[in-house]
């Protein structure tokens, strides 16, 4: 996908408005200006933002059309994949988690500086955050299934849709989470990469082995 396909992929998916391409531009702007002091996104990434992470982050709101009222929570969001890319093409509110202090305060700036009144950032660990009932929860590069799912069950509820990029062991991830881990599981083709996948899951919870049991 080239940055031109990436926005026009965006403008077919979202219909977004001109308020909305600004603040999309903007935190492009301010992610590129950010990277001479810390590493946000691969340098390598550089000059593929628009396909690599803006329509790769954007694409996960195709598979929570069937979501609940409730909040987004956006684990390790680092500089704000997905999460303020979300923030910027949806009214649902978000929470990113995210525990490097440098990484807690480029977000906080980019909400201030975008106003993006719906989004918030829990500045520490996805353990240490309060209990909640989010609607979805999303994770990109943040950890294997097993540590992910133990780390935010308290943040989850039954009907909470789980979106998880994941890169082309995506399968063979989700086969190895599956004696601990049930609930209903899907895997999706990223549309940014074709060796990439989404892990989408639902009614998320650890197997419980009976007592006696092998
Ligand atoms: C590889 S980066 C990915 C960032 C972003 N999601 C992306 O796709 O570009 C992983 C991020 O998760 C954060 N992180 C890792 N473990 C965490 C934890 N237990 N709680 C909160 N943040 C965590 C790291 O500080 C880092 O910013």
């Amino acid at each position: 996908m080239t940055e031109d396909d990436a926005r026009a992929w965006l403008q077919a998916h979202f219909d977004v408005s001109r308020e909305t391409w600004e603040r999309l531009e903007r935190y492009v702007a301010i992610l590129l200006s950010a990277m001479d002091e810390q590493n946000l996104i691969a340098e390598s990434t550089r000059p593929h933002v628009w396909a690599r992470h803006i329509v790769d982050s954007a694409q996960l709101l195709s598979h929570t059309r069937q979501a609940k009222e409730g909040e987004w929570i956006d684990l390790g969001s680092g500089a704000g994949l997905p999460g303020i890319v979300v923030a910027c093409l949806s009214d649902r509110p978000v929470m990113m988690v995210e525990s490097r202090r440098k990484r807690i305060d480029f977000l906080n700036a980019v909400i201030g500086d975008l106003g993006l009144d719906h989004a918030r950032v829990f500045g520490g660990r996805v353990e240490t955050a309060p209990t909640a009932q989010a609607a979805i929860i999303s994770a990109r590069a943040y950890a294997p299934l097993p540590k992910l799912f133990a780390s935010a069950l308290h943040l989850s509820r039954k009907k909470t849709i789980w979106v998880l990029p994941k890169g082309r062991n995506a399968q063979n991830e989700l086969e190895a989470a599956r004696p601990a881990w049930q609930g209903v599981f899907h895997v999706e083709p990223s549309v940014t990469d074709a060796d990439s996948a989404i892990i989408v899951a639902q009614g998320v919870a650890p197997v419980v082995m009976k007592k006696g049991r092998r």
